[in-house]
């Protein structure tokens, strides 16, 4: 069990070579070096810190098994999020073995303990009673592995480990689904989605980042309970949601999203991309949502979520339902990044994601159109067009919008031609005059001053003013 301190065999090494150092010492009787051995720290990792609970708690007698998607992820050779313990200890038996740990959970048994700055889960094995509100048991009993396996979601996720031997203990066929890549809720699959509805989004989720299939009867049990979702907050949607899309299958978890009846539930718009038709000239591969989802496809496996919510979103809002000021056709193929953005807006707050994630997406979806102009554009439009923080991630929004239907590549090159040709400083340079200049000039703050400064600014980024003397006397003859 790797400690903070360090180990046998690599401290005497260390000794070795510190004897090399202008502080050997060496025992003037056996020549051995006595120098002190320097202090070496070994990185602690999630699992080690988990293990070195675990065997805690098997020393004061009780049973203790990594539980649920540590064991699962470990399986499929990737990292665990976190670990969580399995025991036959009572919260205050756990308690007893570590004081002042976080009793948050030991009403349902789970104790939350911080060891080498790790927080691992140590839940008592235990047997849910009714859930009442569909989303966490009314009361819960302490029980055995077994029937604490029982009372998880899914096959995948009720496996155990035990942590010194390294052996699976496997009551629900979990092994042989994980094998087979399947998704199966244990048990009676309507009565785990009635239990807590959240798991109907977790097995989208987890089908679409494990790219696992989802045994039938998994499936007609979440279609059939897909309007449970209603019971669940928010921010636990968005989260799961977030997974999916970042996931590199997020096109297929669209689908199973949509195919399944849970984006009805808090995503209803995506239904009116479907059958959605785009002029065939622009949009060879069919309707808005055959787009979108081609998109999605087409993004880089580890995109990041705002750039994946900007796809999704991007022509949120071309079906011919939706009204705007100017009229649906005119929404329809020209002006619907505006109102899009605005519907991006709405759904994003609507699930409680961050500002800075809204404001992004939102900034994107209402400049995709754009790119259709940027060679029309001149080159101080270009440029304050270019300098967008959102900017690299906008690129690849276009990258992938075009390469889903027409194939066009010009503006995308264009681009890539002028970052390289703009790379030598920055796109928008401090300014070369500024509002104290006006002033010295004998203007009063006021609209005025924005709109000189704005064009003394153009004239810069245009190329045509590059020193602060000429700035100035074209600002005294803008001025007059
Ligand atoms: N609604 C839920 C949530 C969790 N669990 C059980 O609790 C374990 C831990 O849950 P959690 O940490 O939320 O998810 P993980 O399965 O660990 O998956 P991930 O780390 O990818 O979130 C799950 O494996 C599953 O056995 C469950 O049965 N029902």
């Amino acid at each position: 069990m790797p400690t903070g301190g360090p180990r046998g065999s690599d401290r005497a090494a260390e000794t070795k070579s510190s004897s090399a150092g202008t502080c050997q010492q060496t025992s003037p009787r056996s020549g051995i070096d006595l120098s002190p051995a320097p202090l070496q720290f070994f990185p602690v990792t999630a699992r080690d810190a988990a293990a070195d609970l675990a065997a805690r708690l098997s020393r004061a007698g009780h049973t203790a098994y990594f539980a649920g998607g540590c064991v699962r992820d470990r399986l499929l050779g990737r990292e665990p999020k976190d670990y969580d313990i399995a025991t036959s200890a009572t919260p205050r038996q756990i308690l007893e073995l570590f004081p002042g740990s976080n009793e948050v959970g030991a009403h349902f048994g789970v104790i939350i303990v911080r060891h080498h700055g790790f927080h691992t889960e140590i839940a008592t094995f235990r047997t849910d009673g009714s859930y009442g509100d569909g989303r966490r048991p009314d009361s819960v009993e302490f029980s055995t592995p077994e029937e604490d396996a029982r009372r998880r979601d899914f096959t995948i996720n009720g496996l155990f480990e035990d942590p010194p031997s390294g052996e699976i203990i496997d009551y629900v066929g979990g092994r042989s689904d994980l094998q087979a890549k399947t998704l199966r809720a244990i048990g009676e699959a309507a009565d785990r989605f009635e239990e807590d509805a959240l798991r109907l989004l977790r097995a989208i989720r987890f089908a679409t980042t494990l790219d696992f299939d989802i045994e039938p009867t998994t499936w007609q049990a979440i279609v059939l309970h897909a309007e449970g979702l209603r019971r669940i907050s928010p921010e636990r949607i968005r989260d799961e949601f977030s997974r999916l899309i970042v996931a590199p299958k997020r096109a297929r978890g669209l689908e199973l999203l949509v195919d399944s009846g849970l984006a009805k539930v808090f995503f209803p718009e995506v239904l009116d991309l479907i059958g959605c038709d785009q002029p065939p000239e622009w949009h060879p591969e069919g309707d808005v949502y055959i787009h979108t989802r081609i998109m999605l496809d087409l993004l880089p496996d580890d995109a990041p979520l705002e750039l994946c919510l900007s796809v999704l979103l991007h022509d949120i809002a071309k079906p011919p339902t939706r009204t705007f000021d100017e009229g649906a056709d005119r929404i329809r193929f020209n002006g619907h990044d505006a109102l899009g953005a605005r519907m991006a807006h709405d759904i994003l707050r609507r699930l409680k994601y961050p500002n800075q994630v809204i404001e992004d997406v939102e900034f994107m979806v209402s400049r995709h159109m754009q790119f259709m102009n940027v060679q029309q554009m001149r080159t101080a439009k270009l440029k304050r067009f270019m300098a967008a923080p959102t900017f690299p991630l906008e690129l690849e929004l276009h990258r992938v919008d075009c390469a889903s239907s027409n194939g066009f590549t010009d503006n995308l090159e264009f681009l890539i031609e002028k970052g390289e040709e703009f790379a030598s400083e920055p796109l928008v340079p401090p300014p070369l005059v500024n509002g104290r200049d006006l002033i010295d000039l004998g203007l009063k703050p006021g609209p005025r001053f924005k709109e000189l400064l704005e064009a003394a600014q153009t004239e810069q980024l245009e190329g045509r003013l590059t020193t602060r003397e000429a700035a100035l006397d074209w600002l005294r003859e803008a001025a007059r």
